[in-house]
């Protein structure tokens, strides 16, 4: 990368995961060029990482067939680095089509070889588009401040249960609880999450072989941390921050864009 080296702390990459194929959202292409507000889900999370000031070169993960697309998608928000050193670097990668966390994998491989003396790298959703700047920062300065693995979330409301797999009896399928942790230690999960780069890399490395099966992947990148032994601590997260995943999801993302650009029109009541 060999930019403009804008943070003292070291250089901050950033990987946005947009390898995600958007089954849930349903919307018959990649999730991550889904507009929302007129503007795609990958150019709002991107915008977002630039916008925060925190952060030095951002590693795009695509679906392997689409990487040409993605591209051109960000191309108006890329510079070079060298003509442009204002403007943060993109580089677009292939993701993989087995698991996040495969996909995290190769754009960390090519995080480390934009900027080998990388200090922290943060992994962030493109569905997690409206994540406001000052939520990356806060992540990155925890990092900066000596934390090796820091991750934004909020409270959770509603009760969780945990529960064994579904039976059937008298031709009614339901799942039985098992147990009911208390919720005032749970914690719903957003990105981006903010790693001493060496503590992700190694997290990656332990639980390589765990990548290319969809049902033993880690969800995030902090659960790779915890199970090389790490420790983990929690910032505050943002309403904002929501993945979206469902079309429900995508008229909140609207809505709460609408409340931005019209605020006072009487639909925060509504919301
Ligand atoms: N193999 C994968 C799967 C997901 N992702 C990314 O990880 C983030 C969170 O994934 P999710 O919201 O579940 O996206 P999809 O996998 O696209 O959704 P679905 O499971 O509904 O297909 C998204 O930004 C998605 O693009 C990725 O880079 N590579
Ligand atoms: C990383 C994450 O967004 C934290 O909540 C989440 O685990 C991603 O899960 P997905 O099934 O890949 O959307």
């Amino acid at each position: 990368m060999s930019t403009s080296q804008i943070h003292p702390g070291g250089p901050v990459v950033a990987i946005l995961t947009a390898a995600g194929s958007g089954s849930r959202l349903g919307a018959g292409g990649p999730k991550a060029l889904v507009r929302v507000g007129g503007v795609s889900l990958l150019r709002r999370a991107a915008g977002g990482l630039i916008d925060s000031g925190a952060v030095d070169g951002i590693v795009v993960t695509a679906p392997p067939d689409d990487v040409a697309r993605f591209r051109a998608e960000l191309c108006e928000l890329s510079g070079s680095g060298q003509d442009e050193p204002s403007r943060v670097p993109i580089r677009v990668v292939a993701g993989s089509s087995a698991s996040r966390q495969a996909s995290v994998a190769r754009g960390l491989e090519a995080a480390m070889e934009m900027e080998p003396g990388a200090k922290v790298v943060l992994v962030h959703d493109a569905a997690r588009a409206l994540t406001p700047p000052e939520v990356i920062l806060r992540v990155v300065r925890a990092v900066q401040a000596g934390y090796e693995a820091v991750i934004p979330a909020l409270a959770v409301t509603d009760t969780i249960k945990e529960v064994a797999p579904a039976a059937s009896a008298g031709g009614v399928e339901a799942e039985s609880v098992v147990g009911t942790p208390q919720r005032s230690v749970l914690r719903a999960v957003q990105t981006p999450q903010g790693f001493a780069a060496a503590a992700l890399v190694s997290a990656h490395r332990l639980g390589a072989q765990r990548a290319e099966d969809e049902a033993q992947a880690a969800s995030d990148d902090a659960g790779l941390v915890e199970a090389a032994g790490g420790r983990v601590v929690v910032v505050a997260g943002d309403e904002r921050s929501l993945k979206v995943t469902t079309p429900v999801d995508l008229a909140i993302a609207e809505a709460l864009l609408e409340l931005e650009t019209h605020p006072g029109t009487g639909r925060e009541t509504r919301l």
